[in-house]
């Protein structure tokens, strides 16, 4: 069973600091329902089009973390094939001056919207973006005082931070072109946490004590999930959780959900925290920029549009 953080009264840091050991919990989701259930029509109707008028809804330039990405691309570090799932994601913009956008390019595109294929998805993913993020904001600020860390250490990491979220479609099993391919293959965000809210279908599983524990989020909840910033700020005591998504034997048609990935800003040096009770315990990681683990996980997982052969190239 999985812990829940109450971010009203969140309990004590022994409570707080199992969830964050145990690397994934649930907390009641502060986005409102109708809003979650809008994205999820919005989206549905995009995934539904024809291939070709998906494939015209890539971003060059932004190794797929804007805009649309095909099938069979995203392949975990331990994927002997790729996950039969695609993706959409989509951010906020920041002023054009920023500096960050002018250091880190492929991570502040403007965001893209399909709004000539499917009218309104601009607006209600903008609010579903921000009202994800405040939620998860609210989350981090729960979870520094545990940590040692002043309540706004981890938010100001995430102000201007390439926030980002993802839906994906997962289409139906039967139709994968080969046995070899999962949902997604198990894998570990490489973000400070993820949030999770409900998917349309089951299929999301956690490896807790070496077993895969099916999550089931309730009615209201989301899941979050720490991810390997987090993981490597804490020097593991916060364990990035091991998790994939998979169709069960005999489960039909396919499933979509819509995450959100809580990445720092790219010049955040990981210098691991001073956490209470991890003295002396030999320093597990050596320091990086987030924007170097962030670029060195996607070119692990296939993401960079360099390694993408020049013809399948947006
Ligand atoms: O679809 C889900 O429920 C989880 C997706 C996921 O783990 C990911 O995209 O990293
Ligand atoms: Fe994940």
């Amino acid at each position: 069973m999985l812990r829940e953080i109450d971010l009203r009264a969140p309990g004590d840091h022994a409570h707080l600091r199992a969830a964050l050991r145990d690397g994934f919990f649930l907390v009641r989701n502060t986005v409102p329902d109708g809003l979650l259930d809008e994205a999820y029509g919005l989206l549905g109707d995009f995934f539904r089009l024809p291939a070709e008028q998906k494939a015209a809804c890539q971003v060059p330039g932004s190794n797929g973390q804007s805009g649309y990405l095909p099938p069979l691309v995203e392949t975990a570090e331990k994927g002997a094939a790729p996950d039969w799932k695609e993706l959409f994601h989509w951010g906020a913009a920041l002023p054009a001056a920023h500096p960050l956008r002018e250091r880190y390019p492929a991570r502040y595109r403007e965001p893209y919207f399909p709004d000539h294929l499917v009218p309104g998805i601009g607006k209600a993913l903008t609010e579903l973006h921000t009202r994800m993020r405040e939620f998860q904001l609210d989350v981090v600020r729960v979870l520094a005082e545990p940590l040692g860390v002043h309540p706004d250490y981890f938010t100001e990491m995430l102000e201007d931070g390439p926030v980002v979220n993802r839906a994906t479609w997962y289409p139906p099993m039967d139709l994968a072109p080969t046995g070899q391919h999962v949902w997604a293959v198990e894998h570990q965000d490489f973000d400070l946490i993820t949030a999770l809210p409900r998917a349309t279908a089951a299929g999301l599983e956690v490896l807790v004590d070496g077993e895969w524990l099916a999550v089931d989020v309730p009615e209201g909840h989301a899941v979050v999930n720490v991810g390997m910033v987090l993981d490597r700020l804490t020097g593991g005591l916060a364990r990035a959780a091991v998790h994939r998504v998979v169709a069960a034997p005999g489960q039909r048609g396919g499933r979509l959900s819509i995450v959100q990935f809580c990445h720092p800003t790219p010049w955040t040096v990981l210098t691991p925290l001073a956490v209470a009770g991890a003295e002396g315990r030999p320093q597990r990681y050596p320091t990086l920029t987030a924007g170097d683990l962030f670029q060195r996980t996607m070119y692990r997982i296939n993401r960079l549009d360099t390694q993408r052969a020049p013809a399948a190239r947006p």
